[in-house]
């Protein structure tokens, strides 16, 4: 079964048009890149993934559910990292967290083992008690992460999760999602503008104004040239 189907999605602002005619497939336990300039529609796409927006035409899939027609199962199936941060910074790591299992119907036990399981997962385990105000950036970025496998979904979704990170946050963060796709059989659309957080065995898309430019395996797409300058040679060609 396919993780993450999306076909014939299209959207637009008024008469903006952010996504065109998109469609891809990405297979279970892939690390797919959706690589793509400032305004290229990677944060339109994830509005619809996961329901901000309404679909107008097109279909969306996720392990099976059909987003429109089985809202609930499609949901529950994805973990999701948006762009602006959404902890509450007053409470505690593993509160941030309990809260979350139990929007999610978890509680007690259960709930206290898939919260100890994910903080380990991410290195977290000896920061369950201090405020997410007192984490640094990177490390509340790790919360975020842990905190949407809480529900074991069996696909992540992160836009632009490194955004306003130090080189060494940026690294960690990228490393442990990709191990989390290796080891544990996740699949992960990661949304990004930033070449180096790619490797060679990974799916990419690239989006350029709202259109596929590109889907194939990064090492095989990028051929010789380094990513970086590949991807600024496909989005200078003229649309
Ligand atoms: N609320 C809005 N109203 C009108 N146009 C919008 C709106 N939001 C986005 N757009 C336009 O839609 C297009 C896609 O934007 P989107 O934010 O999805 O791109 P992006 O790849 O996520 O960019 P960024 O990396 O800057 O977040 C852009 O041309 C943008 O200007």
């Amino acid at each position: 079964m396919t993780a993450l189907h999306v076909e014939h999605l299209s959207y637009a602002y008024g008469r903006k048009v952010a996504l065109d005619d998109l469609s891809f497939a990405v297979e279970p336990g892939t690390f797919c890149a959706l690589l793509g300039p400032n305004g290229a529609g990677k944060s339109t796409l994830f509005s619809l993934l996961t329901r901000l927006f309404a679909a107008p035409s097109g279909r969306i899939t996720v392990a099976g559910h059909d987003l429109s027609r089985a809202p609930r199962k499609a949901l529950a199936a994805m973990g999701v990292v948006f762009q602006q941060p959404t902890l509450d910074l007053d409470l505690t790591v593993q509160r941030n967290l309990t809260y979350f299992a139990a929007l999610h119907g978890l509680s007690g036990r259960t709930a206290r083992a898939r919260i100890a399981e994910a903080l380990e997962r991410l290195d977290m385990a000896d920061r369950a008690r201090e405020r997410a105000r007192d984490l640094k950036c990177g490390h509340r970025r790790r919360l975020e992460i842990a905190r949407c496998l809480v529900h074991r979904p069996s696909v992540l979704l992160l836009d632009e999760p490194t955004v306003g990170l130090d080189a060494a946050s940026r690294r960690a963060i990228t490393a442990h999602v990709h191990d989390l796709s290796r080891s544990d059989g996740l699949t992960v659309l990661w949304a990004t503008h930033l070449t180096d957080e790619i490797e060679d065995d990974d799916r990419l898309l690239i989006l350029h104004r709202g259109r596929l430019l590109e889907d194939g395996t990064a090492g095989a797409l990028r051929g010789t040239r380094p990513l970086a300058d590949h991807f600024l040679a496909r989005i200078a060609e003229p649309a």
